[in-house]
């Protein structure tokens, strides 16, 4: 099970996802109160080693801006989050990043449809820890991808069994406050996800 653990801010936060056996941490650098600058992602995605992909997740900006952030902080994957057009990845393919779109259960749910490498299928509202019914689309998504939406660790099995998924990603599960990440959660997130 792939674990994604994201909206981190703290170089701690960073160093016990990493130590738990996250795959791949997010950074987030659109509004949010998760929002970090590309200089203070890229001194946290410095903290991960090189089998963690280190995620830079935007939503909305221009592709230009997406490239000079993805660049400046040195991420390995750049995420876009909503209603990107396909133009958009196409127009980063050349970064050589992976990449990422997340988007809700009612749009197009083949990995690969917009060049991506990696989808992610979460809540209409990113970010916001609000459960939905993953049980909408088992079976629908096709190739690599992650459920994200309201996880935590008390629900996180029951949410891989209804949905069965590649992989998790989690944001505000793995907090004591919005934006607040703590390192018990984080640590009993990664163990729910994968007992
Ligand atoms: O985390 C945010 O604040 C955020 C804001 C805008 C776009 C994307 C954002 N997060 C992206 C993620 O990949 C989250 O992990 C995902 O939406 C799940 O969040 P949650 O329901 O809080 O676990």
């Amino acid at each position: 099970m792939f674990v994604k653990i994201c909206g981190l801010s703290e170089p701690e936060h960073v160093e016990v996802a990493v130590e738990a056996g996250a795959d791949a941490i997010g950074l987030v650098m659109t509004a949010s109160p998760r929002r970090v600058t590309p200089s203070r992602a890229a001194e946290l995605a410095a903290l991960a080693p090189s089998h963690v992909l280190t995620v830079g997740v935007f939503m909305g900006e221009p592709v230009e801006e997406v490239r000079q952030a993805a660049q400046a902080a040195g991420v390995g994957a750049v995420q876009l989050h909503g209603r990107h057009p396909h133009a958009d990845f196409t127009a980063l393919k050349d970064l050589g990043l992976t990449l990422v779109r997340a988007v809700a259960a009612d749009a197009d749910l083949r990995t690969g449809a917009f060049d991506e490498d990696l989808l992610i299928v979460d809540a209409p509202r990113a970010g916001a820890g609000e459960p939905w019914d993953w049980t909408a689309v088992r079976g629908r998504p096709s190739g690599n991808w992650l459920l994200a939406g309201g996880l935590d660790p008390g629900n996180v099995r029951q949410a891989i069994e209804a949905a069965r998924p590649w992989g998790v990603d989690v944001s505000s599960g793995v907090e004591v406050a919005r934006g607040v990440k703590d390192s018990a959660l984080i640590r009993s997130f990664l163990r729910a996800a994968r007992s």
